[in-house]
């Protein structure tokens, strides 16, 4: 439940067999409070969330080398609000998994972030830095990722994100919980 003076961060995601979704609940878990939004179940009440928030964080699967073109539906149907600007100004950031530790993944945070700039948001990237610049961190980002969040997905099956990447996920969602704090404060 997201109280008086909690900036409102939406989450919307496409997940085709669970990994985006459990990387999404770990991003929300690190922020605090966050509206996990599927895209493929969409509704009135997440749109007009998507409106209010002040942060907006975008997540899709890498497929075939680019954002699911589920997720890609989503972000044409939310292109209604370019015209306007009425996403201008807000903060964004984006996640992504696939199955390879690259995996082509760094095309599908750069197609969520040049659709950021279109609406006119300001995009926020990683500060994390694990091994082998800083041992002790092991696991943190271990893609070596920092326009945003990258996961390779785990071969347990009831885990989908390994421990490591769900470390980092839960340490990049409390930094963009920090941002759109200071963001909302200094719109004030
Ligand atoms: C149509 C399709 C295309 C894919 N393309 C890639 C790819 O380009 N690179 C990669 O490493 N994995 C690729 N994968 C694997 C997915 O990225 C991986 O299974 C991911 O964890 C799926 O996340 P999800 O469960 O949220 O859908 C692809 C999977 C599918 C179904």
């Amino acid at each position: 439940m997201t109280q008086a003076n909690t900036p409102l961060i939406c989450i919307p995601y496409f997940s085709g067999s669970g990994h985006t979704a459990r990387l999404a609940a770990h991003i929300g878990s690190g922020a605090g409070s966050a509206r996990l939004i599927d895209v493929a179940a969409i509704t009135d009440a997440d749109w007009a969330a998507l409106d209010a928030a002040t942060l907006i964080v975008f997540g899709a699967p890498t497929y075939m080398g680019s954002t699911a073109a589920q997720f890609d539906v989503f972000l044409e149907e939310a292109s209604s609000r370019w015209q306007d600007m009425v996403w201008a100004d807000k903060m964004a950031a984006g996640f992504t998994v696939a199955t390879h530790p690259s995996g082509d993944k760094l095309s599908a945070l750069m197609r969520m972030s040049v659709y950021a700039a279109q609406m006119g948001m300001i995009w926020v990237g990683q500060t994390s830095i694990g091994a082998p610049v800083f041992p002790k961190a092991e696991g943190l980002n271990t893609d070596g990722s920092w326009l945003g969040l990258m996961a390779t997905s785990s071969r347990d099956k009831s885990e989908l994100i390994t421990p490591q990447d769900a470390l980092t996920a839960n340490s990049f969602g409390t930094r963009l919980a920090g941002a759109a704090q200071r963001w909302s404060v200094g719109a004030d």
